[in-house]
């Protein structure tokens, strides 16, 4: 058995990553910490976990932490990367839900989240944990950055395309949708039921932090410049992330449905859905796949790509837990094979 230890187990990717832990078999959840819930028992305050966590919450408390074989930091950004060096010299494996450890340039990562980072020398050994780019380097890492929801989503429906050399990315959209729950469980007036539901609004179009996590990672792998446009949106539900990417290609013949089935092929969680197809964020609701089609439009060079996540899952807990399947050398798929809810 591992033994995992939770830092920010009252957030939404808190509860999540408990719920999922809960049902893994290879599993034994040694601390879950809260600040202002230290003393509670955990299934006091999410009921759903009773009979499954028999804890209480307790204070982040370094030692207890250290004892762990792995820690997940379910926590806001800028906290996780005060307590990794330890952890690691410590021997405990790392896999940040955060931020924290995403970019590579310190300089960039202080620019866009405005506050020094505490220990720039681990940037380069942290590994950006999207698997299905990442897997080797992922199961040698002792530190995992979870990739963003929204960087998941972009990410893996531009993935096919940008490997396929030729492709002009000079002018990559990325239009997306997220539910609430991605704004987190702290209460906020801008997350309120009376502010969200029958209403839709874009934000952060000057500039998301999401934004230099994407290029990084598409121009990683298409190994040049990337030209994106990523704009968010709120949308009155609760889980779930839409993406619609928009991408020029002068290719007429290219066969995009066999080029994206081919590149997902042995893909455990992306699923390429038959040609015409229409993705909904329902069908992936509380699992850890991604459902992704692609089209052409009418007339025009247009590639349109759908891309459906859970944020809380393959957009957070989900993908961590399969990242830590990965660390320890477990089936990849072991605690995440469930089937999202309908309707
Ligand atoms: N929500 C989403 O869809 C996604 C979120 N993420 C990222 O995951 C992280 C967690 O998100 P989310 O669950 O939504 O956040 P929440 O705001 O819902 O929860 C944050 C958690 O962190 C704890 N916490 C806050 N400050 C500290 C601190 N200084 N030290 C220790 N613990 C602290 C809180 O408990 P307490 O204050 O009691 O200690 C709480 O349990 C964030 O970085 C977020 O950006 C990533 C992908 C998707
Ligand atoms: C709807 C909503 O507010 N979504 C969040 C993104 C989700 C998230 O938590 O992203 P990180 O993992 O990078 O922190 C936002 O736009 O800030």
């Amino acid at each position: 058995m591992i033994k995992v230890g939770v830092v920010g187990g009252t957030g939404y990717t808190g509860v999540e990553l408990l719920r999922l832990l809960a049902l893994h078999p290879g599993v034994q959840l040694e601390a879950v910490t809260s600040r202002g819930e230290a003393g509670t028992p955990v299934a006091d305050l999410f009921p759903n976990l009773r009979g499954h966590v028999d804890l209480d919450f307790s204070e982040p408390d370094p030692e207890r932490l250290a004892a762990c074989e792995l820690v997940f930091f379910a926590t806001p950004n800028g906290i996780a990367m005060k307590m990794t060096e330890s952890l690691l010299n410590a021997g405990v494996k790392v896999i940040d839900l955060a931020a924290d450890f995403r970019l590579k340039d310190p300089a960039l990562w202080e620019a866009w989240y405005g506050m020094p980072h505490a220990c720039p020398g681990l940037l380069e050994e942290a590994v950006y944990g999207l698997p299905e780019v990442n897997r080797k380097s992922i199961a040698d890492a002792r530190l995992v950055a979870n990739p963003g929801c929204y960087p998941t989503a972009v990410q893996l429906g531009f993935m096919p395309l940008l490997e396929y050399e030729g492709i002009d990315l000079s002018c990559l959209i990325a239009d997306c949708k997220s539910g609430v729950s991605g704004a987190g469980r702290k209460a906020a007036v801008g997350t309120l039921l009376a502010e969200t539901s029958e209403s839709f609004k874009a934000y952060g179009v000057p500039g998301h932090r999401h934004l230099p996590e994407i290029r990084q990672g598409l121009e990683t792998v298409s190994g040049q410049q990337v030209g994106l446009t990523f704009v968010p949106h709120l949308t009155p539900m609760i889980r779930g992330i839409h993406a619609t990417l928009y991408l020029q290609l002068d290719d007429p013949d290219l066969d995009l449905q066999s080029l994206f089935e081919a590149r997902y092929r042995d893909e455990p969680f992306v699923d390429v859905l038959p040609a015409g197809s229409h993705p909904e964020t329902r069908s992936v609701k509380g699992a850890n796949h991604c459902r992704l089609a692609v089209h052409r439009a009418p007339a025009s060079n247009v590639v349109v790509v759908l891309s459906v996540i859970d944020n809380l899952v393959k957009g957070a807990a989900g993908q961590a837990l399969q990242n830590m399947n990965i660390m320890f050398g477990l089936d990849e798929a072991a605690g995440l094979r469930g089937i999202a809810l309908l309707p």
